[in-house]
């Protein structure tokens, strides 16, 4: 059993309709969500010019390890006909596995290239610390060299990573509280 922190990503077609397939796809089998948060709008974080994304994180619970956790959401972006152009480009679904704990807490690391726990980038990204505070306010996340709150990290963010991300004004059916 581990404990993964997930973020997804949509600024591609139905954007709310490829978040909800997410939260159904880790709602089944041995997977549970415990919790999701709102659903963010965020402007694009990159080089590219695009549209706005919407953005969610999830906390999920299962009898999986950090690629299955991976792999589990490369099958739920091919569900939603991603597909792989331009590095940081526009996406009908992108799932980022932002950090993961083994049953007794302790958190996973890993340094390969498919996959690097924690997401390098995570502890930069207003579109994953926004959310991942909403569904977790104590938070904290795990780095080989120390440990944040990533109730610390939204603090420190600069002006432009916060600028733009706002709570969508719309009610979402999958709505879950906080997980503590
Ligand atoms: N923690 C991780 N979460 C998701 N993908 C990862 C992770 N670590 C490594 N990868 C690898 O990153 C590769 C590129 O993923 P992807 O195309 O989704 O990148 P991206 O979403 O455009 O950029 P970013 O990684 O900055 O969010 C994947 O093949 C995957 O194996
Ligand atoms: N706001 C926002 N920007 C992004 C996102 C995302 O999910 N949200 N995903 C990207 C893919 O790496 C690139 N840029």
């Amino acid at each position: 059993m581990s404990t993964a922190v997930l973020s997804a990503g949509s600024n591609l077609g139905d954007r709310l309709g490829h978040l909800a397939g997410v939260v159904e796809g880790f709602s089944a089998g041995s997977d549970r969500v415990l919790a999701v948060s709102p659903v963010y709008v965020t402007p694009p974080w990159g080089p590219v010019a695009q549209d706005d994304f919407y953005n969610i994180t999830l906390i999920v619970a299962g009898d999986r390890d950090g690629l299955s956790w991976l792999r589990r959401g490369a099958e739920l972006e091919a569900a939603a006909d991603r597909r792989r152009e331009v590095r940081w480009g526009p996406r009908t679904l992108d799932v980022d596995v932002v950090a993961v704990r083994d049953d007794e807490g302790n958190p996973l690391f890993s340094a390969t290239e498919e996959l690097i726990l924690p997401h390098p980038r995570a502890h930069e990204r207003g579109f994953v610390l926004i959310p991942w505070l909403a569904a977790d306010p104590a938070a904290v996340l795990d780095r080989p060299d120390g440990s944040t709150a990533v109730a610390d990290l939204v603090a420190a963010l600069g002006p432009d990573e916060r600028a733009g991300i706002d709570i969508l004004d719309t009610e979402v059916p999958w709505a879950r509280g906080p997980v503590r």
